[in-house]
């Protein structure tokens, strides 16, 4: 059952939800603005015109023919036969031109329909505070489904909007036509037009309508179909295909997704199309016999002239071809009808499984430059205070009452085993998870009590799978800091810490190189020269105002001599800054101020590198582990004696493989 009650396969309950529908996009109309809508409105509504004007006037020519023949051109019958044939020449070329304009128009009003829409949805997914809602299946597709319309932009709502508007060309003509039906022969016969016609646009319609519905039902599985033509034509995994000879496999479970998702839609097909139509043709084709029928008596009787004749068999003819499908309209009416409910369900869903602390408030833009965020006053303590954090849908919780510490000032370093939490523990510092319990402090202020648009001022996030902006590299570096974007001399100064602008500087247009092989004159950057990009944008993020640092895995790309002055060159530039640095290197992790080993969902061991080796816990262990590991490389493999100086493990190691600890806290630097 429907909300109103109403069973979904009902007629009546077709009806209702298709006038919803309907009237939903109508209520889009404004969107495109008063002036293009007038415009749109008055080109169908001529092109509706304009066909009827034709048949009158061909009509007219074939009642003046005969008196025309016989009496001469000269006379008046000649005049009006004349007469009669421009006009009938000038409505054909309007139909023309009109024809034109009505695209035109069109597409007017269906692209700024569909910018707001775009606007609508974007501002509906950043709409939470956290996000925990993008982690529902159901609400990914719904967002999958709308916003793949509406960047195609052929079955939109935009083109929906615009679809309706083409509807009044064809419905208005059809009026036309039994408008001179009814005073040209009789009205029941306009009316039986009418009914005829409009069965046999139902037979038409009402089967696309049903078509989309058993479409709709199983468009998830279009997103199986699409990642795998995605795999097979995108750049990223051409390698690994060339090298597995992966081809035939994708090949295969691109046509079983194909399968998969039109086997449901072919089996419905001809209950849905073809028995409707056939029912549908035959009550129109009942209707049209009985007015050609009695059109054919009348005519033989003499009760009808010829004039009248020809206009009331012109405008039948006519109208029947009214009862096709349109080109202009009816995909895009109704998969841009079903394209905007995904859009109102998608918000609906975002509103429902967004609880009333996840709502975004303030401004999500930066502010504009020299405006400082509201901030927490000076450098303060983060506190996580009996934090737990389940993502839905998992049973498991990644965080039972966590309680942990990142001095203010000081480079926290977060270690723990694959899945261990530390991503989910810089979400939860970012706002974009939200405890399930306890509370996330700073200073004595809970980061709820902060609008999370400034909170998040306060922050330069670089995650594990940061992005790769393709745009221009200095743009990659500013976007730490949008509102800063002018700040030269700022993103050179972060690109230099970062220990890039060198390489950046030699590309083709140096900082303003694209940075993607996708542009021409673009330009694509190794993993570690983009890791050392994202840095830059976190440091820039920093020089404008942001004071606390996460960077997840920073050193996962660099090379050996990289990752080892990481310290020197990276951290020394934010001195004084919150750090929490996520790594499994303890060639990074050992110069912190401060080391938090998690497991289980909590914090296991912490202190100095020294004290947790002094612990002979955990962090010992891994730690012995992974230099052991090295040690016995460095013996055997490695020659270069940079590579053995801070190199994948952990430092040097004395002969029985157990590390010396020679590296310094960052507070002592
Ligand atoms: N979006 C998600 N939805 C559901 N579960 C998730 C999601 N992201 C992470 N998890 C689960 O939460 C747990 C912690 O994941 P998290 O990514 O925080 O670990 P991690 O310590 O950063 O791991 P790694 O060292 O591999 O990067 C894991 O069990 C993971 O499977």
């Amino acid at each position: 059952m429907t909300a109103d009650g109403t069973a979904p396969d009902t007629v009546a309950g077709v009806l209702r939800r298709t006038a919803e529908d309907r009237w939903r996009i109508v209520g889009l109309l404004p969107r495109a603005g008063g002036p293009a809508v007038c415009a749109a409105v008055v080109v169908n509504l001529l092109l509706a015109a304009a066909p009827v004007l034709f048949v009158v006037a061909t009509s007219r020519m074939i009642g003046w023919l005969p008196p025309a023949v016989r009496d001469g051109v000269d006379s008046p019958a000649f005049g009006h036969l004349v007469t009669a044939f421009v006009v009938a020449a000038a409505a054909l070329s309007a139909q023309q031109l009109l024809a034109q304009l009505q695209v035109a128009t069109g597409l007017l009003v269906q692209r700024r329909i569909d910018g707001w829409v775009a606007d609508e949805l974007m501002t509906a997914a950043l709409g939470s505070v956290s996000t925990t809602p993008l982690e529902d299946q159901a609400l990914l597709e719904q967002l999958t489904e709308a916003s793949r319309e509406v960047e195609h932009g052929i079955q939109s709502p935009g083109a929906a909007g615009a679809g309706m508007l083409a509807l009044l060309a064809r419905y208005g003509q059809l009026l036309g036509y039994a408008v001179l039906v009814g005073l040209a022969f009789a009205w029941w016969a306009g009316l039986g037009l009418l009914v005829a016609v409009l069965a046999f646009r139902h037979g038409q319609r009402g089967g696309l309508r049903r078509y989309a519905a058993i479409y709709g039902a199983v468009v998830a599985r279009v997103r199986r179909l699409t990642y795998f033509r995605g795999v097979a034509m995108g750049r990223p995994a051409a390698k690994e295909i060339r090298i597995f000879g992966l081809l035939p496999w994708l090949r295969e479970q691109y046509r079983e997704a194909y399968l998969d998702w039109m086997r449901p839609v072919w089996a419905q097909r001809r209950r849905v199309y073809l028995k409707p139509y056939f029912l549908y043709t035959a009550v129109g084709l009942t209707a049209l016999v009985a007015v050609l029928a009695a059109l054919g008596l009348a005519g033989g009787d003499g009760q009808v002239g010829l004039t009248r004749l020809a206009l009331v068999i012109q405008a039948v003819l006519a109208a029947v071809q009214l009862g096709e499908f349109y080109p202009e309209a009816d995909v895009q009416t109704q998969f841009g009808m079903n394209a905007y409910r995904a859009v109102g369900e998608f918000r609906t869903g975002m509103r429902e499984r967004t609880s009333t602390g996840d709502v975004a408030t303030g401004p999500t833009v930066a502010p504009p430059p020299g405006r400082v965020a509201d901030r927490p006053a000076g450098p303060a303590d983060i506190r996580f205070e009996a934090v737990s954090f389940r993502y839905p849908h998992r049973t498991a919780p990644v965080f039972t009452d966590l309680d942990l510490t990142l001095p203010a000032g000081a480079c926290t370093a977060i270690v723990g085993l694959n899945g261990a939490g530390k991503t989910t523990l810089v979400k939860l510092l970012a706002r974009l998870a939200l405890p399930d319990a306890g509370r996330i402090t700073v200073g004595a202020t809970p980061i709820d009590d902060l609008p999370p648009a400034d909170w998040r001022r306060h922050l330069a996030v670089i995650f594990q799978d940061y992005l790769r902006y393709e745009t221009s590299a200095a743009d990659n570096i500013a976007l730490g800091a949008i509102a800063h974007a002018d700040d030269r001399d700022g993103i050179r100064a972060a690109a230099d810490a970062a220990g890039i602008l060198d390489a950046l500087d030699a590309l083709p247009l140096g900082l303003d190189t694209p940075l993607t092989g996708q542009l021409r004159g673009g330009v694509d950057l190794s993993g570690g020269q983009w890791q050392r990009v994202a840095i830059a944008r976190a440091l820039f993020a920093i020089r404008h105002g942001a004071s606390v640092l996460v960077l997840d895995e920073p050193t996962a790309s660099l090379d050996v001599r990289a990752e080892a002055r990481f310290f020197d060159e990276i951290i020394a530039a934010t001195t004084g800054v919150t750090t929490v640095l996520i790594s499994h290197r303890f060639a990074t992790v050992r110069r912190a101020d401060h080391i938090v080993v998690l497991a289980q969902g909590r914090v296991v061991e912490q202190g100095s590198h020294a004290e947790l080796l002094s612990l002979g816990g955990r962090y010992a262990r891994l730690f012995s582990l992974q230099a052991r590991r090295f040690a016995t490389r460095s013996d055997t493999d490695l020659s270069d004696g940079d590579l053995s100086d801070g190199d994948l493990g952990g430092g040097p190691v004395d002969a029985d493989g157990t590390p010396v600890d020679v590296g310094s806290p960052r507070s002592a630097r």
